[in-house]
Parts: structure tokens; C-alpha cells; sequence
């Protein structure tokens, strides 16, 4: 039984991570003046100026400042590639340094949840507090859409470019219905996409939730604070030891009512299973005694692969390459400074297309992006020094899994990311349809008059083993990562947490974020893991759950 070390000092709760996730918790927790939170996290405050201005997505996205630089295993199915499944490590979490993207999926998602035994984790169950955490902007069914004062703004793109424009109306012509609220519980179709920017600048779920949350006195938060361990006696968590640098002293929090791990993904994985819940095998591994053994701790993870197809534009056309660079720049700036539209307040993705692989299925599968400019062979987000144009698609509900597993109990050193991408036959095929879909979405006579020719892949590439040896060598994540802590019935021997989110077979613990999805949403994860955060605080809070929303 571990004893409180020195300088140890006592909260209500407290909860490990200030990600999309934490910072709910935080803010919602705290909403109760009686109560006590700390928040750890493991990076540092939000002071980069990069972070806060839209643009400044492409360089956080490889600044070890505020990121975990993770890479995934190399297989086959990636060319022998490691993947770069960078997350946020800042205020924030990946919120910070995100896409911007507002998208919720479809009910069926969450209604497959439901299905598997988790009970109010249903469409209409989950409805209000997708409504709660959300203040929308613009156009949208007020029983579907949140407009709640202290929710995350949701504004619609103010920046519409022609090349965008003649991207939908070719879509609209192969009979792609233009989609007026893509979020209204109907995804289908064509449209711009809705994002978390708010006057030109990126709202992270730390300037939403967390500062609030840190104006009150019961929250402390700490920043450069690495949990290295949940301390338990018995089964019960009574806090976390974290350290402030790799082989630095650990300190303690004592936490006198629960312990919630919102650490994202990979990290809320790797640190249970180094505080001795998981895999016993893995455990024995790493020379972690067991706590409890929970076999799924690590497993079902899952990614969105996505492929991207390159178009270089006719010249003269100004693209967001051109409108990047010099003067243009230049004025592109002066215009977000004034408080107008400009490149600078734009998510990396501007327009989407939620599709069918085949016709005849109920709902989408697919999801495609698309944007007026274009990155260089090989790099993400650098842009071309000619006028270009992206669209990618992957595939929404991955049967591909994988897992994450802790090298070590050494948490500065990064765990085994295995995704495990497009291994399953239907993920192959699903991928492929999508690729072949986004270049017909290029070939529309509404868009020929700004198109030159296709760089990448190139009209070489045809056949289905072309087309998926492309895939292999050049597809990247979406970074849409989820699924380590997944949430089932005790019956199921694979599931981490129950629908209330505690930790099976453990008190006192709970996990709260994109690592309990069950299954992959059909969308960016975001909203849905803002969503579960604010499920989370009203079981922690002993609330009833809010009346069931409209079903779709
Ligand atoms: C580059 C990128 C682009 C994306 N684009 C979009 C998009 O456009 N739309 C969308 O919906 N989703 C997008 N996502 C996904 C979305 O941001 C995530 O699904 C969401 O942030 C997950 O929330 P979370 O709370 O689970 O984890 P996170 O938001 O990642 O937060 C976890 C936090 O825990 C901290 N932490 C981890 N380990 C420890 C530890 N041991 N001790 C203390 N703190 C720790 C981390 O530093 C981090 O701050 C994107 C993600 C990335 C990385």
C-alpha cells in the first residue's frame, strides 16, 4: 500500500489530462463551489501564439513543444512506413492543435453503442449533451443544435473560394444533395464544413472550458506534470504520482473521491496499463505487478486512413498556395488582423462530402475532404509553389484494429502504436471506393476550367492493386484515435470501462475520453468526445441524465 509521499496534498478529484476531455470535467466538476479538482497535465501552458491563430495548424502539427510525437509501427499496409499519430501535448490537449472540424457523426453510431450493452449511450440519450457542450453559430434545428452560452462555438466557413464552389456544384451534379447542417442527425451530402473558430481565432476546449474553469478558486491546475502512476489501495485509486521531468522526483495528489484518466488514447492506455491495470502478459513484460487484470486495456484501437489525390491547378489561379506566400500573404494577414475573412481563420479542410461506397447502402461510409490548395509530395502540410488543389476520403467505421502498448513503465519513453491500418479486407475495399469516388469528385465539368492535370497519384495509377499500392505508400492518419478503454457490459472480457465509465473492477477510477468510444464514429472525434466529457460529469455529479433528445 503506497504511502503519501512528502509535500502530498488532497483533492475531490482529480483528473489526469487537459485535453478536449479534462477541461470539460474540469469546468463541469468545479461548477460545484463544495468541491475540490486538480488537473495534471502533462505539457504546458497554451502560450503558443501558433495555437490560437487557425493557420497556425501546420506548424504546432511537428513543434515537440506542444505535441506527443508519436509514430506507429510500420507494416505492410503502410509500405514499411511509420505513421505520424501526432497528438496535442499542451492546455488543451489536441483540441490545441487540432483541425477545427465540427462534425458529430451519425446516430447509428451511437445507437450501435447502445446495442452492445451500454445502456443511455443511444442517439437520443447522448443528443443533449452533444447539445450542452456545443454553442452553434449559425444555421441549425434548435432541437438538434446547442446554443448553449458557455458551450464550444460552432461558426459556418467564411471563406469561400471558387475552386470550392465549382467543387460542390460538380458534386451537386453528380447528384450529391448540397447538405444544409451536415450535424443535424442527417450527414449525407455536400456542404462547407462547420468549425471551432470563433473571430478568427481557434477555440480550443481550453479556452472554452478550462479557463473559465481555472477563474474559479476550487480548480488548481498543474502544467508540466507527467502522471506516472494512479496510486491504488486495493482496488480503489487514492491518487496519481507524476513527474515534472524524466528521472525527476515524483510527486503526489491525493484524490478523496475519484481518479479520472483523460489522457487521450495512446497516454490513458499506457497509464493504466504502467499503474498495473491491463494485459497480465503485457504487464509481466514491462515488470508492472498487477493491480487487475483487464486484457482490453490497449486493444480496439482504431485510425482513419486517409488517401489524398493532388490536382495541380491552371495558372493564374490563386490558390491558398499562392494567397500564402509574399504579398499576398501579407495582405491575407492584414485581413485577419482587421477581423475579415482570410486564410488565416480557415481549418485545414474546407469543404466535405459524406458518401456511399456502393449504392445502396443506408448511410454514408465514406468521408472526403476537400481544399484549394495543395501539399508537397510526401510532406504534410507543406504547401506546392504551384497553384493546386486536395481531396482525400477514408473510410468512416474501420473494422482494421490495433493496440497500444506501453515499451516500458517508463512514461518519457513512447509506447507501441499499432493501428494496424487497412487490414481488414473491408477496410481495402471501402478505401478503394472512396479513392475512385474522390477522383470522379475531380473530373466534374464544373471544376475543369480550373483544373490542369492530376499530380498525385497520376492518371497512371488505375487498376484496384495501383490504386491500393498508392494507398500503402502515402496514406496518412487522420488522427482521429480511439477505442484503448473501450466501454462494455462486464460480460465482456475485451471492455475497460462500464457505461458509467468507471474501470471494471476497480473504484474510485474512472476514463473519460476518446478512448472509450466502443466503435469509430462516422466523423472527426471531437464533438464526440466533448460529448462523453459532459456525460462523465453528470455521473461523477450523481446527476440524472438529461431528458433524451430528439431521434433523428
Ligand atoms: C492534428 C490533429 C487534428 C485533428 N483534427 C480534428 C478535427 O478537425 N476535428 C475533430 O473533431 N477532431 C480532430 N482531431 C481529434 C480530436 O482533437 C481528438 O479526438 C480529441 O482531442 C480527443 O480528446 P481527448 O480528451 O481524448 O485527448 P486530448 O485532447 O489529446 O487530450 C489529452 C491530454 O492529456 C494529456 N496527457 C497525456 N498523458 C498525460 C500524462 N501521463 N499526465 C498528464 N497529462 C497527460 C495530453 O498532454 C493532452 O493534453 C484531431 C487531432 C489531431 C491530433
Amino acid at each position: 500500500m503506497p504511502t503519501a509521499a512528502p509535500g502530498a496534498d488532497a483533492f475531490d478529484y482529480v483528473i489526469v489530462g487537459a485535453g478536449a476531455a479534462g477541461s470539460v470535467l474540469a469546468y463541469r466538476l468545479s461548477e460545484d463551489p463544495a468541491v475540490t479538482v486538480c488537473v495534471l497535465e502533462a505539457g504546458p501552458p497554451d502560450r503558443n501564439p501558433w495555437i490560437h491563430v487557425p493557420a497556425g495548424f501546420i506548424r504546432t502539427l511537428f513543434d515537440p513543444s506542444c505535441t506527443w510525437q508519436f509514430r506507429t509501427e510500420p507494416t505492410e499496409n503502410t509500405g514499411g512506413r511509420p505513421i505520424a499519430t501526432t497528438q496535442g501535448r499542451v492546455l488543451g490537449g489536441s483540441s490545441s492543435i487540432n483541425g477545427m472540424i465540427y462534425n458529430r457523426g451519425q446516430p447509428a453510431d451511437l445507437d450501435a453503442w447502445a446495442q452492445r450493452g451500454n445502456r443511455g449511450w443511444g442517439y437520443a440519450d447522448c443528443l443533449p449533451y452533444y447539445r450542452r457542450s456545443e454553442n452553434r453559430i449559425g444555421f441549425g434545428d434548435a432541437r438538434v443544435r446547442g446554443r448553449a452560452a458557455d458551450g464550444i462555438p460552432v461558426t459556418d466557413m467564411d471563406w469561400l473560394h471558387p475552386i470550392s464552389e465549382a467543387f460542390i456544384a460538380g458534386c451537386v451534379g453528380l447528384g450529391i444533395p448540397r447538405n444544409p447542417d451536415y450535424n443535424s442527425g442527417d450527414q449525407a451530402g455536400v456542404g462547407y464544413f462547420q468549425r471551432a473558430i470563433l473571430r478568427g481565432r481557434r477555440v480550443s476546449a481550453a479556452r472554452a472550458f478550462l479557463k473559465p474553469a481555472m477563474a474559479r478558486r476550487n480548480v488548481v491546475v498543474r502544467t508540466s506534470a507527467r502522471a506516472s502512476r494512479i496510486l491504488f489501495e486495493g482496488r480503489r485509486a487514492v491518487g496519481v504520482r507524476y513527474l515534472r521531468a524524466r528521472g525527476g522526483p515524483e510527486e503526489e495528489v491525493r484524490a478523496r473521491r475519484e481518479v479520472i484518466v483523460s489522457a487521450g488514447t495512446v497516454n490513458t492506455a499506457r497509464l493504466l496499463q504502467v499503474s498495473g491495470v491491463g494485459p497480465a502478459w503485457l504487464l509481466q513484460r514491462i515488470g508492472v505487478p498487477v493491480v487487475h487484470e483487464l486484457r482490453g486495456v490497449g486493444e480496439n484501437f482504431r485510425d482513419h486512413y486517409a488517401s489524398r489525390f493532388v490536382v495541380r491547378a491552371r495558372p493564374g489561379v490563386p490558390t491558398l498556395n499562392e494567397l500564402s506566400r509574399g504579398l499576398r500573404l501579407g495582405a491575407e494577414i492584414a485581413r485577419w488582423a482587421l477581423g475579415r475573412p482570410s486564410i488565416l481563420a480557415t481549418s485545414p479542410s474546407h469543404v466535405h462530402v459524406f458518401w456511399k461506397s456502393f449504392t445502396g447502402l443506408d448511410a454514408p461510409d465514406l468521408q472526403c475532404v476537400f481544399t484549394p490548395g495543395s501539399y508537397a509530395p510526401g510532406r504534410t502540410y507543406v504547401l506546392d509553389d504551384y497553384p493546386g488543389m486536395t481531396a482525400g476520403a477514408w473510410q468512416h467505421r474501420p473494422e482494421s484494429a490495433g493496440w497500444v502498448r506501453a515499451r516500458s513503465a517508463d512514461v518519457f519513453e513512447d509506447p507501441e502504436i499499432q493501428p494496424n491500418y487497412l487490414s481488414d479486407p473491408l477496410d481495402r475495399r471501402v478505401h478503394l471506393a472512396g479513392m475512385r469516388l474522390v477522383r470522379r469528385l475531380l473530373s466534374t465539368p464544373e471544376l475543369a476550367p480550373y483544373v490542369e492535370r492530376e499530380t498525385m497519384p497520376g492518371p497512371e495509377v488505375q487498376t484496384d492493386d495501383e490504386l491500393l499500392d498508392y494507398a500503402r505508400r502515402n496514406g496518412t492518419t487522420t488522427y482521429h484515435l480511439i477505442g484503448t478503454a473501450r466501454m462494455g457490459p462486464a460480460s465482456d472480457p475485451t471492455a475497460v470501462v462500464d457505461d458509467r465509465l468507471r474501470v471494471h473492477g476497480m473504484e474510485g477510477l474512472r476514463v473519460a475520453d476518446a478512448s472509450i468510444m466502443p466503435g469509430m464514429p462516422s466523423a472527426n472525434t471531437c464533438a464526440t468526445t466533448l460529448m462523453i466529457a459532459e456525460k462523465a460529469a453528470d455521473f461523477l455529479r450523481g446527476r440524472e441524465a438529461a431528458p433524451a433528445g430528439e431521434a433523428a
